[in-house]
């Protein structure tokens, strides 16, 4: 199977964690375009969605799916979203697409954090994947120095202006063996927005796509 053909399986798998008549939480990025055409073939029977991103917007509209705002809604049963790298605490990387403020923000709301991934994503330290933090474009440089203080090689992301008018800096060369401590200290920074880890509030179910179907890990 392709990866394309595993991110397609567990996006459609994702469709036994949503209950008919609410309002679904939708991330962003391949995996989760997936899910979208997913939702596409149940959307009489749900009430809509919250979007993390313009292109997941674009995308569930696209389908005639109504697109609630946020602050329209109370709480959410489940999120569904992709990821960059799970581990095997459930806590993520998000951010590889750019859209880890709105997602981590949705993520929030919602009672349940559905991760759908292929087996690729899934590793047992987070770092490899270089850690996207959304930086406010004037703290650039400032959060950069920071950031090697704390053993990063921050590069910024060009040509990439967030949903939300920001900037990315990619983090490498990080084996990120305590999550929730740099989660917590990256985003203390000044000028930083959101850091792409998902750790102090991370998967409650991942859905992994493998050769051999997709297999359900419950925290
Ligand atoms: O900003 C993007 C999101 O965090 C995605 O969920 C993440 O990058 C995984 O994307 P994909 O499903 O395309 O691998």
């Amino acid at each position: 199977m392709t990866q394309d053909e595993l991110k397609k399986a567990v996006g459609w798998a994702a469709l036994d964690y949503v209950t008919p008549g609410t309002i679904v939480g939708v991330g962003t990025g391949s995996t989760a375009a997936h899910f979208i055409d997913a939702l596409g073939s149940i959307k009489h029977q749900i009430e809509g969605a919250v979007s993390s991103s313009e292109a997941s917007t674009a995308k569930l509209k696209g389908l005639g799916i109504h697109v609630f705002n946020l602050n329209e809604v109370d709480s959410l049963a489940v999120y569904v979203d992709g990821a960059d790298e799970i581990n095997g605490q459930m806590q993520m990387i998000k951010g590889g697409g750019a859209a880890l403020t709105r997602e981590k923000i949705v993520a929030a709301v919602a009672e349940r954090f559905i991760c759908i991934a292929d087996a690729t994503k899934q590793v047992d330290v987070l770092g490899k994947f270089p850690l996207p933090v959304e930086v406010i474009p004037m703290a650039r440089s400032y959060v950069a120095r920071e950031l090697v203080k704390l053993g990063g090689l921050p590069e910024y992301r060009q040509d990439v202006v967030t949903d939300n008018g920001n900037i990315i800096l990619d983090v490498y060369n990080l084996k990120i063996v305590d999550p929730i401590a740099l989660e917590v200290a990256i985003n203390a920074l000044p000028g930083v927005v959101t850091v792409g880890l998902f750790a102090a509030r991370g998967a409650d179910v991942a859905l992994i796509g493998t050769a051999n179907g997709v297999k359900t890990i419950t925290k």
